[in-house]
């Protein structure tokens, strides 16, 4: 082993820093190193500097993960901790996904303030969220509730909340627990008609191919079946793209050797829906995410995208 630190590199809001130290910890107790041996050094990413516009209109791919990747080529970074959420399905050549800690509670969670539930809320009320699978699977079960662009960090979100901007918002669950704000929701979302979004609550590790010393450090922490649900996930995701302003969610199980996914895609506004659900082995995950891709394609027809493109 190298003496040498290795570095860690990953944005500088709460999440990030909670998921880098989370990866640390695993290394140092799998490897039975000091914290010395790991620096963790923050970048910020264009998605961190423009909070004022919803994601899927400053561009989508890349946002949280450019900046990380650039100095990961150029040798300045060893790894770089994200949410898997905000990985594009396309990496850099050279990059990879090498591994994928343990997943979080996976639900996506309400917090809301006039009402406890989605369903109790008060005819009419605002719901703050940028997510467009969270803005359009609201308006599926709630066509009266108005939906407003709502960015910025959780700590942002949870006061624009209490200061009464609007009735409830949602978030992942996964990053409130990691952020220790596990009491906060007043309602978790059942996936089976509240799907999450594809690699929700499961964070990974970005390295260079061919990098055996750093790849052979992280396989030691790497979680199968979050390797595999994920993968199957982000196929699905990516035989979707092209279309990234289209609402995706996506989950799939590993139990034993067999993996199950169910997908959906919505319009915008909740009011047209096509699901999904595929089942085989796991060891076929990226193809089977990818079938489920192209069969719910041919089920929505091209007149489905292009209806609000
Ligand atoms: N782009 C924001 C983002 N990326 C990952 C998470 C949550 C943690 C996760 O899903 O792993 C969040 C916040 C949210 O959706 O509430």
């Amino acid at each position: 082993m190298q003496t040498k630190p290795f570095r860690i590199g990953t944005r500088g809001s709460p999440l990030a820093l909670a998921q880098a130290s989370e990866t640390r910890a695993r290394l140092m107790v799998a490897f039975d190193l000091p914290e010395e041996m790991f620096e963790i050094v923050v970048l910020s990413t264009k998605g961190d500097r423009i909070t004022d516009r919803p994601l899927s209109e400053i561009g989508g791919k890349g946002l949280f993960t450019e900046e990380l990747e650039e100095q990961l080529l150029s040798g300045h970074l060893d790894f770089a901790v994200h949410s898997s959420k905000d990985m594009p399905t396309k990496l850099p050549d050279g990059l990879f996904l090498s591994a994928f800690l343990p997943r979080e509670d996976v639900r996506d969670a309400v917090v809301g303030r006039t009402a406890p539930t989605l369903k109790e809320l008060p005819q009419g009320a605002t719901v703050g969220s940028s997510s467009l699978r969270r803005q359009a699977l609201i308006r599926r079960l709630r066509p009266d509730i108005n939906v407003i662009t709502f960015r910025g960090l959780v700590d942002t979100r949870l006061r624009k909340l209490a200061e009464g901007e609007v009735d409830a918002t949602l978030l992942a669950f996964a990053g409130l627990k990691r952020l220790g704000k596990q009491d906060v929701p007043t309602e978790l979302l059942d996936p089976s008609d509240f799907p999450p979004a594809p690699a929700q609550g499961a964070i990974c590790i970005e390295s260079r191919i061919g990098d055996s010393r750093v790849n052979e450090l992280l396989d030691a922490i790497n979680h199968r079946d979050t390797f595999d649900a994920v993968s199957c996930e982000r196929a699905f995701l990516g035989a979707l793209d092209g279309s990234c302003r289209t609402p995706i969610a996506g989950h799939a199980t590993v139990d034993g050797d067999a993996i199950r996914f169910s997908g959906m895609i919505l319009t915008p506004d909740g009011s047209r829906w096509h699901d999904v659900e595929i089942e085989g082995s796991r060891t076929d995950a990226a193809i089977l995410g990818a079938t489920a891709g192209g069969t719910i394609r041919t089920k929505a027809g091209t007149d489905f995208f292009d209806s609000w493109a």
